[in-house]
């Protein structure tokens, strides 16, 4: 019996520890060190030069060369001096991938070290230096790092107290700026932890007992955790550092109105807020654009604001002083080295399109639709066609999100097919195309979700596939992005599109049908349920049940056949394999200079499949 109890223990403790090993995962950087002296290897202290040199000090310098960043991006370099020196708040505007998360960071980490440095350790001298060993292995895991074992009977000093507060659109983004910054802190004090939605509230508030410096969060799960009086939170005025991550998504009207409730809360002490430096950076963060015709004369005036406007705006929201504006954007407003096609196609053929670009180019790739309905449907076909991919939208559950972002991460060919939540900030390693397989309504969500292609220097694919109805869309893209030329039709071979139609039309056919093998098995499982239940039996309700018997054979049949049909068509090639989508693009034909208003109409007429 006692054997018993222990077993079901230990699995029981084995399935958390598996279950905290992804929710919230351990950082892929090595394991925390408390100093710096406690290096091992030895090393040339010349390769922090370029870091030293824009006033990062040697801490926060030698993880970076560790991780190969030999120098700081233009961002970054033009940043952070300001930031570290000058003190100055910096609203920094730089393309995708362009390493914005480090040009906040590393001042935030930097003034906590000069925090921690001047601040007066607590009275019995716990410094906090002597922290994983007290700690529960899933607890090492939830990211703060280094963390002693305090209570909350303990008083809290200085050294243990909320400096810096970094908010994020989404969960994954939070989790991914912990990281970073995780990775960063490797040889200081600072702590940091990570508060996002959809996860155990409770391990949250016993996170923040360990009284993280750093808290990165969305502000829904943020706002709640102050509101419900947490101790570490109820600091939360007195912050002397705040980073808002894509802050002109975050700050739309109707979105996350519990940043708002956040800015107000910290904002209402005038002379704190004076203590306070401020960070504001997205990629689009001086993109404007002519609101649309069709809105009211008052919402276009308030929608079409300028540069000035909008950034003005930004400043006084947050309660920025002695700010610097770092905006090196490019023209495009993209990275400067992504390629940009578009396929003109009908409604109907676009999943012919969409197959055609994931068999042909087996490339990790990310896919975007415009709603969660339009993700399962595709998710649906794709998965009967046999190139399932993995989904990302708002009403999964956090920790299928997560997983799934995983495991795209580790597959050389996987999809991601998400909506706009992978839009912004995500860093993928290695994504090579981007399909929009509808386009985007906003010239920002063009810009963000093409820009998790092409990051850090590399290359990537944007691929929209454009309909008639989306015509509108994509010429305001190409006019807000101040596009001279239409982008480049994406080059298809024809006998591979046929051979793919057969294919897409199999797999529609395979998954209506198994969606009604699936609708008549619940309903027929419900009345035999039901039926078993009440112990009875009524002729009418068995008479029913054996018709649907009869249905259900009769679509497994057609499904079978379906299957088999298609399993013998994927035997043969779709056409000619070919490396790389980017590559493709590069033998296309010159491109045609954009013609408004008639832009769209004769160059661009939809492609008829045959
Ligand atoms: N100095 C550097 N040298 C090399 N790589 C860097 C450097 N700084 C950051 N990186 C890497 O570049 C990638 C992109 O950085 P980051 O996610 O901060 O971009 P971003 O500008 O915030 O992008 P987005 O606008 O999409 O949010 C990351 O993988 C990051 O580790």
């Amino acid at each position: 019996m006692h054997l018993c109890v222990n077993v079901a223990e230990c699995f029981r403790a084995l399935n958390k520890i598996m279950f905290f090993s992804f929710v919230f995962r351990k950082p892929k950087i090595s394991p925390q060190v408390s100093s710096i002296d406690e290096k091992t290897e030895p090393f040339d202290n010349s390769a922090l030069l370029p870091w030293t040199n824009i006033c990062v000090p040697e801490e926060l310098s030698r993880p970076l060369v560790e991780m190969g960043f030999e120098s700081p991006t233009e961002i970054q370099r033009l940043c952070i001096p300001a930031a570290i020196k000058g003190r100055r708040d910096i609203l920094g505007a730089a393309e995708t991938g362009s390493g914005k998360t480090l040009a906040f960071g590393l001042p935030m980490i930097y003034g906590i070290m000069k925090n921690l440095e001047k601040d007066v350790p607590n009275s019995d001298g716990d410094d906090g230096s002597e922290f994983e060993s007290d700690l529960e292995d899933n607890e090492k895991d939830l990211g703060c790092v280094k963390v002693s074992n305090l209570g909350l009977d303990r008083p809290q000093g200085d050294q243990n107290r909320l400096y810096g507060l970094v908010v994020t659109p989404t969960r994954e983004l939070a989790i991914q700026i912990r990281d970073h910054i995780y990775a960063a802190v490797k040889y200081t004090p600072v702590k940091v932890a990570v508060i996002v939605g959809g996860m155990s509230i409770d391990k949250q508030q016993r996170l923040l007992r360990k009284r993280p410096h750093i808290v990165i969060g969305t502000p829904g799960r943020l706002w709640e955790l102050i509101s419900t009086g947490d101790q570490h939170l109820a600091n939360v005025r007195q912050i002397k550092f705040l980073a808002i991550d894509e802050t002109d998504r975050m700050i739309e009207r109707d979105h996350y109105p519990e940043l708002r409730s956040l800015l107000e809360c910290i904002n209402a002490d005038e002379s704190l807020v004076a203590q306070r430096q401020n960070f504001v950076f997205s990629a689009t963060l001086t993109l404007t654009h002519d609101a649309p015709k069709y809105l009211k004369k008052r919402r276009r005036k308030m929608k079409n604001l300028t540069v000035e406007q909008k950034l003005q705006n930004l400043i006084d929201l947050v309660g920025m002083k002695n700010y610097k504006i770092v905006d090196v954007t490019q023209k495009s407003g993209v990275a400067q080295k992504l390629k940009e096609a578009k396929i003109s196609c009908t409604f109907e053929e676009k999943d012919f399109y969409l197959f055609y670009l994931l068999s042909l180019y087996r490339e990790r790739t990310l896919v975007f639709c415009n709603s969660i309905s339009a993700v399962r449907r595709l998710a649906s076909l794709l998965t009967a066609l046999g190139r399932p991919p993995l989904p990302l939208h708002a009403n999964m559950q956090q920790r299928q999100r997560l997983k799934n972002l995983d495991k795209f991460k580790t597959s050389d060919d996987g999809i991601l097919l998400a909506t706009d939540v992978a839009a912004r900030g995500l860093d993928i390693p290695a994504v090579k195309n981007v399909i929009h397989y509808q386009v985007p309504r906003t010239s920002e969500g063009y810009v963000h979700r093409s820009g998790r292609t092409a990051r850090a220097e590399k290359d990537g694919l944007t691929i929209l596939l454009v309909e008639p109805a989306e015509l509108k869309f994509y010429t305001r893209i190409c006019l807000t992005l101040k596009r001279e030329k239409d982008l480049t039709e994406f080059p298809i071979d024809m006998q591979a599109l046929a051979n793919v139609k057969e294919r897409v039309k199999l797999g529609r056919e395979i998954d209506s049908l198994a969606l009604r093998l699936k609708k008549q098995r619940s309903e027929t499982g419900w009345l035999d349920k039901a039926a078993e239940e009440m112990d009875i039996i009524i002729d009418d309700e068995l008479r029913d049940r054996e018709m649907d018997q009869d249905q259900i054979a009769s679509i497994r049949r057609a499904l079978n056949t379906k299957k088999r049909q298609l399993e013998k068509l994927s035997a043969k090639s779709i056409g000619r394999p070919t490396a790389s989508a980017a590559a493709t693009v590069e033998t296309k034909k010159p491109i045609v200079k954009i013609a408004k208003p008639k832009f769209f109409k004769k160059k661009n007429q939809p492609t008829k499949v045959k």
